[in-house]
């Protein structure tokens, strides 16, 4: 019997059957139930098509009950295509292109309905025209990335409870979904039991069922539920290609500045308030974009008065200068401007002492000064006066909103005052470098060993991040501005620039100053101890902290911060941990 089971088995291997179903129902209802299947799972694919058959059938029943209708209908096309050009309504959709192909269709269709509910559906040139709708506007429909980006997303949805039971993670369910430029996110619930870490476990299981590249997956823990996370599916590597700037996002200064994405697609969010920033990396990596989507964003910015230095004979700002208040190009005219950012800080300084106020919140009428200077080394090259000035105010400037934005390609220990100008710099970006020590340079001591490869960028405008919230190293890649791009920001927002506030002003009205390198006062130290005090996160700073931010002994800063905590300026949070 055995043998003969083996034997059957062989021969119908050999020799395969046809399948042969035999259904419960009645064939034709089986048959047009899978075709309404189809056409409903490729709704959106034949959706041309069936706006086409509506619109033959609207006409059709208009002309013969209510013919004379058809100014309405024309009236009522008008207006709704101009809703959608101008609103989105009511398709609901947002960006100018698809806002316009919406009023395009809406007024091709609402025009063909009006001359249908007159002349009637099968008057000669009315078919013919529907048809070549159908196909004209078809053709954007069926080609837009986002259209069919949204279908994939849906039909991934629909099939999750099968994928899941496949991939071990039987029971998960899929909330909700959202497309986006560079692929999909859903929200997940897990079944009880199920944790995130299960998730991650079987992220190459999830890229095969969902036939994505390997890498294209991450998974992210939903803070407020243990059983629920996001799936991140990115469609495109991020970092493929230039990502063109989308504007800017900015309209006050206290607003992160969006440089560009991470390798995960989330953006690159970086607060320039109260802080000096420092953009390193070699020739055309890419540093004058990475200024130029920070320019870009502080044009818009009704509160940031701009000031630049760019001896490379204004090269690279000189598009922005119709927003630029001042603009130095060459090493006579760049100590003067510090000089004057100095007498700027100063006057802020002893206002606020006086008012008994710590910080300066930058306002339209009280503006912040935010210097941008392009090739900080040709400055400490060709103007080494102007470099005390910069350390002044790198100092001084943060409580009094007066900061610095410098970008260099050649970090020396000379170019950074071995190093007391980058300590006050708390935002550090690091684009390509030649030598793995530029790193250090750069970014901080002994940061290549922690995994801060920016050697290794491969591309221009590629970049590493260090700044508040940004600790681990992420590679980054840096919005393309056009030249187009800069020269539109700068005409569009020249005519919103703010001025200087009166006491700044007056400041640099009032005598001119010899051109002395600044003396440190313990004033000034003093003001720094306190500045970053006052940016303390709430667990405080450390000492260490503190010693870098004042650049003094760790006697004098012990002894301050007692005489700081005996007037109540400051307090140890916890042992070791400062703060105002
Ligand atoms: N974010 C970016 N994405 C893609 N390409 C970029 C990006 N930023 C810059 N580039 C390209 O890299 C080239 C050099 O860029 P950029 O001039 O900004 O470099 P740089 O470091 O300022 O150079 P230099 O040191 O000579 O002033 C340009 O051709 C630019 O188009």
């Amino acid at each position: 019997m055995r043998a003969y089971g083996r034997r059957h088995r062989r021969w119908t291997r050999r020799h395969p059957q046809p399948l042969l179903l035999v259904p419960d129902e009645p064939v034709l209802l089986v048959g047009l139930a899978s075709i309404a299947r189809a056409l409903f799972r490729y709704r959106s694919e034949a959706a041309p098509i069936y706006a086409g058959l509506v619109l033959a059938g609207v006409g059709s029943l208009l002309h013969h009950t209510h013919r004379s209708a058809w100014p309405l209908v024309a009236l009522i096309t008008v207006l709704v295509a101009v809703a959608s050009g101008l609103r989105g309504f009511p398709w609901g959709v947002e960006r100018r292109e698809e806002r316009a192909y919406a009023a395009t269709a809406t007024a091709v269709a609402g025009g063909w309905l009006s001359a249908a509910t007159a002349l009637g559906v099968s008057s000669r040139p009315l078919f013919t025209v529907l048809v070549l709708g159908i196909v004209v506007l078809g053709i954007p429909w069926w080609s837009h990335r986002r259209r069919r980006a949204r279908v994939r997303v849906d039909r991934v949805i629909h099939a999750w409870p099968d994928l899941a039971d496949t991939i071990g993670l039987d029971g998960s369910r899929v909330m909700s979904a959202v497309v986006d430029t560079w692929g999909w996110r859903a929200r997940m619930k897990l079944k009880p039991g199920q944790s995130v870490t299960d998730v991650v476990a079987r992220v190459p299981a999830i890229e095969s069922a969902l036939g994505t590249r390997p890498g294209a997956v991450r998974v992210e823990q939903d803070p407020t539920h243990a059983g629920r996370c996001t799936m991140r599916v990115l469609a495109v590597d991020p970092h493929a290609g230039a990502i063109p700037w989308p504007g800017p996002t900015a309209t006050t200064l206290a607003d992160p500045i969006e440089l560009g994405v991470f390798e995960d697609a989330t953006t690159v969010r970086v607060p320039l308030l109260r802080r000096h920033a420092l953009i390193g990396g070699t020739t055309d990596s890419g540093k004058s974009g990475v200024l130029n989507v920070v320019l870009g964003n502080l044009v818009a910015c009704p509160d940031v008065v701009l000031w630049g230095i760019d001896l490379k004979g204004g090269m690279e700002l000189q598009p922005w200068a119709p927003c630029l208040a001042r603009l130095a190009t060459t090493p006579d005219e760049a100590p003067r401007l510090l000089a004057d950012a100095v007498a700027v800080l100063e006057a802020r300084a002893h206002a606020s002492s006086r008012d008994n106020s710590r910080v300066w919140e930058p306002t339209p009428n009280a503006p912040a000064l935010v210097i941008v200077i392009d090739e900080y080394a040709e400055l400490a090259d060709t103007a080494p006066d102007a470099v005390g000035y910069a350390e002044s105010v790198a100092r001084r400037g943060r409580a009094v909103a007066v900061d610095l934005l410098a970008a260099t390609q050649r970090p020396t220990q000379k170019a950074m005052g071995g190093g007391a100008l980058r300590s006050q710099m708390s935002i550090r970006v690091c684009l390509r470098v030649r030598e793995r020590r530029d790193v250090d340079l750069i970014l901080d001591k002994g940061i290549l060993a922690a995994g801060w490869h920016a050697h290794t960028l491969d591309a221009p405008g590629k970049f590493y991040v260090l700044a508040d919230g940004h600790n681990q190293p992420r590679r980054a890649r840096a919005y393309l501005v056009t030249d187009d791009h800069v020269r539109d920001t700068a005409v569009r927002y020249a005519d919103q620039r703010p001025e200087l506030d009166p006491l700044s002003q007056a400041a640099i009205d009032g005598p001119r100053r010899a051109l002395e390198p600044p003396r440190v006062t313990s004033a000034d130290l003093e003001s720094a101890l306190l500045s970053a005090l006052d940016e303390a996160p709430d667990d405080g700073l450390a000492i260490p902290e503190l010693i870098k931010a004042t650049g003094m002994s760790r006697t004098w800063v012990y002894d301050r911060l007692h005489a700081l905590a005996t007037n109540g300026r400051a307090r140890q949070v916890t042992r070791g941990r400062w703060r105002a």
